[in-house]
């Protein structure tokens, strides 16, 4: 794991654990068993500790946490390397981050190659350093940019970290050699005096200051996470205690971090993320199916989605045709993508130079005749399948026989709309969620017809536009939508019943979701809402009226339907469920006026309100969400939990320190879940959704660790 050779007068400790050098317990052994050598070798002057392959150690061995920890510690092989009696010089390439930024800053010397980064993602994981590294790096950073560094887990460029001190050269050309040439050159400078541990903290008199604006800074964009305050925390008893007071403080903080359930949450959610990659359908898999270049796109509908749309793949240097039916649509999207545009360079997220290149990207245009080399269209257009079927088969006759179609439909069937082409293989759904430029997933969605190959394509789209793709089989919602359904559904009908709006968002902004469902409501629309329901009477053949107490067999509230009667559509209104400063305003305010209309609406059905407990309202809207997640595992739409979990994370923003809703259940108690679930089928008896999932009974009553559920998912679709 780690081979020891000598060149010269230089020992060189290169790390060999791929993909990413993790210092598991193996790797620890062998950087401690080099440095016992190079200090006894004659022949060695210098030490240098290098990663072969694609990085310098990415950091520790995740997997290895939560298990029975294996000496040498991390910090015991810190400290034979920051007491070695020859200089150590940590030559960095790729990722240096968490436990291997701590072997570097233990070294004497640090330099990197210009493409490096470096960092402590610990935070990321729930935890903070753990091996003196908010002790060390505020010594050399100085405290505001450790505590920033440390408590966001930011990955930093080579030369900012030069900038900051960390580095003490930045290299090109062969990073071995280079680094061969500087050990020999720093054997005779005195470097004990490179120790971190000997340096005072710059500006130490002004931590009060520092910390105090620090954690006003992340209790605001952390909101819930326990980790960045530690973290803060930490870097704070750098300036406060002597360094060993301020290493055993950190060590507690670290400990306590690690039992609590946000980190286990944080580490499930990490796995997560990388299991969703490993995608599978039937006839093909990420292993066996590859995309087809991308080198050119087309948005159909420069509405607020395909508006959207077109700014995540422009960012992504992809060139965009425009499409829209006429020139003042067209003109709106293109207003509107410019404005997304200068709204994200003016937060830093887009650099200028991006901005500027996307402008020249863009085509608007009015022609289908312009798309028909395109690689990949995606269609954007209403949510109406006699509309989408009308654009797909535009598409089908002038697009080349190669491309790539895909729709952002957000619940139609795939092979309804494919079936408007002759060639559904190519025809795959690639779900945004809004805002589309900044909601990081997307649902792609395989139809019964899709081919592989168009699936890894889409699947390698999202990884370019910096997204989070999972794949889920179609069906009408696919995943994301349809376990929102009674998710948002059981929200209303608690209003219904009794509870406000206030206090059903509170309920789940307490939780640690960013919005209450009223909250989003009113972002997206009661319009949008109204329509919708509208379109799905349509579908089942109905309409609703203001009788209308069930449709398609399932409970129906009509209060968004009489907000929407009021002209009350939300934001855009200045008033909706929650009264607004003004038309487009953002700060939500109970209003009246509002319970006046929810006061009405019970009086006219006869409902009489009654007291609910933030128990029920969280209860019935997350356990009636995970019900349906287990109908979905049953029928095969995904292949595992994490894929749901994913999805709410960055579909719905769900609070990534809970892990996602089927991790949350498993953290409850199936059997318990399972329970709740049989009281409301009981008690709130007009709700498909709340008849008990068989799959959850029987994972419930086997007691199935998390860990197998996938083993139970419906096969049928592989
Ligand atoms: C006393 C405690 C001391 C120290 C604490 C720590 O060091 S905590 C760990 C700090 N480090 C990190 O959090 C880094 C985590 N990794 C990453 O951010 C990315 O993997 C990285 C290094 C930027 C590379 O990204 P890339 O997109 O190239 O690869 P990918 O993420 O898909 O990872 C490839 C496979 O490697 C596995 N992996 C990555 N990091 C670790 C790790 N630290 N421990 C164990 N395994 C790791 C990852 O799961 C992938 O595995 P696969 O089976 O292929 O899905």
């Amino acid at each position: 794991m780690v081979d020891y050779s000598v060149n010269g007068s230089v020992a060189v400790l290169m790390v060999n654990n791929p993909p990413v050098n993790a210092l598991g317990h193996a790797v620890r052994v062998g950087l401690k068993t080099g440095i016992e050598r190079g200090a006894k070798d004659s022949r060695v002057r210098s030490i240098i500790i290098i990663g072969k392959g694609q990085t310098f150690p990415a950091g520790a061995d995740i997997r290895e946490f939560g298990k029975p920890s294996k000496e040498p510690w991390l910090t015991a092989v810190g400290n034979l390397i920051k007491t070695c009696s020859k200089p150590v010089v940590a030559a960095i390439h790729g990722t240096c981050l968490g436990g291997g930024l701590e072997i570097a800053l233990f070294s004497h010397y640090r330099i990197a190659v210009s493409s490096a980064r470096v960092g402590f993602p610990e935070v990321t994981l729930g935890l903070l350093p753990g091996a003196g590294g908010s002790q060390r790096l505020s010594r050399l950073t100085g405290l505001p940019v450790a505590m920033e560094m440390i408590s966001s887990g930011r990955h930093v460029p080579a030369r900012k970290a030069k900038e900051y001190g960390i580095i003490d050269e930045i290299v090109s050309g062969d990073l071995l050699k280079t680094a061969l040439k500087f050990a020999q050159e720093v054997q005779s400078r005195p470097f004990k005096d490179r120790c971190l541990r000997y340096k005072v903290v710059p500006n130490a008199d002004r931590v009060e200051e520092y910390a105090s604006a620090a954690l006003t800074q992340v209790k605001k964009k952390y909101k819930g996470f326990e980790a960045p305050v530690a973290c803060v925390q930490a870097v704070r008893s750098s300036a406060e205690l002597s360094y060993e007071e301020g290493m055993k403080r950190e060590r507690d903080l670290f400990l306590q971090l690690g039992q609590s359930g946000q980190a286990k949450a944080q580490q499930y959610a990490f796995f997560a993320e990388r299991a969703v990659t490993k995608w599978q359908m039937p006839g093909g898999s990420y292993k066996t199916a590859k995309p087809l270049p991308v080198r050119s796109t087309a948005v159909i509908g420069a509405g607020t989605m395909g508006s959207g749309i077109a700014v995540c793949l422009l960012s992504a240097g992809l060139p965009v045709y425009l499409l829209e039916q006429n020139e003042k649509f067209l003109q709106s999207g293109v207003k509107l993508i410019e404005s997304i545009m200068a709204g994200s360079v003016k937060l830093g997220k887009v650099s200028m130079e991006t901005a500027k290149r996307a402008a020249t990207l863009l085509k608007p245009t009015l022609s289908y005749d312009d798309i028909k080399d395109v690689d990949l269209v995606i269609e954007a257009v209403f949510e109406n399948l006699d509309i989408k079927k009308e654009v797909f088969s535009k598409l089908d006759k002038i697009c080349k026989p190669s491309a790539i179609l895909c729709t952002n439909t957000s619940t139609i069937d795939i092979n309804r709309i494919s079936s408007a082409t002759s060639r559904p293989e190519k025809v795959v759904g690639t779900h945004f969620f809004a805002p589309a430029y900044h909601m990081k997933l997307l649902e792609n969605i395989y139809g019964t017809k899709t081919s592989p190959e168009a699936v890894a394509t889409v699947m390698k789209l999202g990884k370019t536009i910096n997204k989070v793709p999972v794949l889920v089989k179609s069906c009408h919602g696919f995943l994301a939508n349809r376990m929102n359904a009674p998710f948002s559904s059981e929200a209303i009908f608690l209003v219904e019943e009794g509870a406000s709006p206030q206090e059903v968002d509170q309920v789940n902004e307490d939780f640690g979701m960013p919005m209450g469902p009223f909250k989003v409501r009113d972002l997206s629309g009661i319009d949008i809402s109204w329509r919708i329901n509208r379109e799905v009477a349509k579908v089942l053949g109905t309409s609703i009226t203001k009788e209308t107490r069930f449709l398609g067999g399932n409970r129906y509230c009509g209060l968004n339907d009489d907000f929407y009667d009021k002209g009350r559509y939300g934001r855009k209104t200045g008033k909706g469920w929650y009264l607004y400063e003004k038309v487009g305003g953002k700060t939500a305010v109970a209003d009246p006026e509002a319970e006046e209309i929810i006061n009405s609406y019970r009086q006219s059905r006869g409902i009489v309100k009654r007291k609910i407990t933030p128990q029920e309202i969280f209860e019935r809207q997350f356990y009636s969400a995970i019900n349906e997640g287990f109908r979905i595992l049953e029928e095969g739409i995904c292949n595992m939990p994490e894929e749901i979990d994913i999805s709410w994370i960055y579909g719905f923003s769900y609070p990534k320190y809970r892990g996602g809703p089927m991790f949350y259940a498993s953290q409850i108690g199936l059997q318990r879940v399972y329970d709740r679930i049989c009281h409301y089928h009981e008690t709130c008896p007009y709700s498909i959704h709340w008849v008990p999932n068989r799959l959850l009974k029987k994972l419930a009553e086997n007691n199935v660790p998390f860990t197998q559920w996938a083993n139970h998912v419906s096969k049928s679709k592989m």
